[in-house]
């Protein structure tokens, strides 16, 4: 197992899908192909020849205490850009803390971060046009239809009305919430929630999209649903950061992963280094994390007689 394992990937994003169309407007697929983006922002395809592009994040002694609580102690990271990204780690360890404050909603207490090159605490304009969020514990403005909620993020995104009414109707489609499209936010189930949030994430062609549990709460169709947006998305050459505690999903999905636990950063690199001989990348999660497989056995009252 590759314990601090390499920094950058040369895979390309896995299952390349062509159809970009559904979920972008028609200029991912444009993009994909040019690295030119309707937005005029350029996109280099994944893993093109030639293509020097800065890290989709690059992370530098960043610290975060709450009180005597070190949440994160100090990491250093750079994420490759155009690829499908898993930070992994046990409850406590610090991904949605990292995740703040790498997307600029939590300050850090000592360190950079940079997006795409840019500093997030420096340039928050421009990093904020360029990313896309789905935090966890997602608020939403419930009293607006999903409809309305994606119209109203496209304007606050700069986008003009026939355009983003254009891409919430693609959108809206591509994730199955078509026939929900008038119902309020607030009557929407946690699945529902979820693919709202997403569809207003990435309303905006972001070129890195951050999800913080994407999948908890979700039913299997709607996290198939999901997962097929994404990997399109990837496939224009754009990044996915998600965090997850489901090993199995981040196997199937990502490229490249960083092992978070304790407040710092066990491991990273691309899916196949981090594994290393284990198995699975669960097994290499847990000799990572130092997880006690005999917890438990002190239980010995439970099932016991009655
Ligand atoms: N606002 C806060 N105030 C105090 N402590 C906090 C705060 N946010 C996080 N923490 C603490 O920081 C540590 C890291 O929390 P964080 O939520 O980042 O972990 P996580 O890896 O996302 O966990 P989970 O997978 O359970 O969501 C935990 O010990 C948590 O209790």
């Amino acid at each position: 197992m590759a314990s601090e394992a390499a920094h950058t990937s040369s895979g390309a994003a896995k299952q390349p899908l062509t159809d970009t169309t559904a979920v972008t407007g028609g200029t991912a697929a444009t993009g994909a192909a040019t690295g030119a983006e309707a937005d005029g922002r350029q996109r280099p395809a994944p893993g093109g020849a030639g293509a020097e592009r800065p890290p989709a994040v690059r992370v530098s002694g960043l610290w975060k205490r709450f009180g005597e609580q070190v949440a994160v102690a100090g990491i250093d990271l750079e994420l490759p850009a155009g690829q499908f990204v898993g930070l992994v780690g046990p409850n406590g360890a610090g991904k949605t803390t990292t995740l703040s404050m790498i997307t600029g909603l939590l300050r850090p207490d000592l360190g950079q971060v940079e997006i795409a090159g840019r500093d997030v605490w420096r340039d928050p304009v421009a990093v904020k046009a360029r990313i896309g969020v789905l935090p966890e514990g997602l608020r939403l403005f419930e009293r607006l239809s999903g409809r309305e909620l994606l119209a109203y993020t496209g304007r606050l995104r700069g986008l003009d009305g026939d355009e983003v009414d254009s891409r919430a109707t693609q959108l809206l489609g591509v994730l199955d919430l078509a026939g929900a499209q008038h119902k309020l936010v607030v009557d929407y189930s946690t699945g529902m929630r979820k693919k709202i949030g997403l569809a207003a994430a990435l309303l905006h062609n972001p070129e890195v999209l951050f999800l913080d549990e994407p999948f908890e709460g979700v039913d299997p169709v709607s996290a198939q649903t999901i997962r097929g947006v994404l990997e399109r998305y990837t496939a224009s050459g754009a990044t996915v950061v998600f965090s997850s505690h489901v090993m199995e999903l981040v196997e199937s999905l990502c490229d490249w992963v960083a092992v978070m636990a304790g407040a710092t950063i066990r491991a990273h690199g691309p899916l196949a280094e981090v594994r290393g001989a284990a198995p699975t990348l669960q097994d290499a999660f847990l000799e990572l994390v130092g997880a006690n497989r005999q917890q438990g056995h002190d239980l010995d009252w439970l099932g016991g007689a009655r």
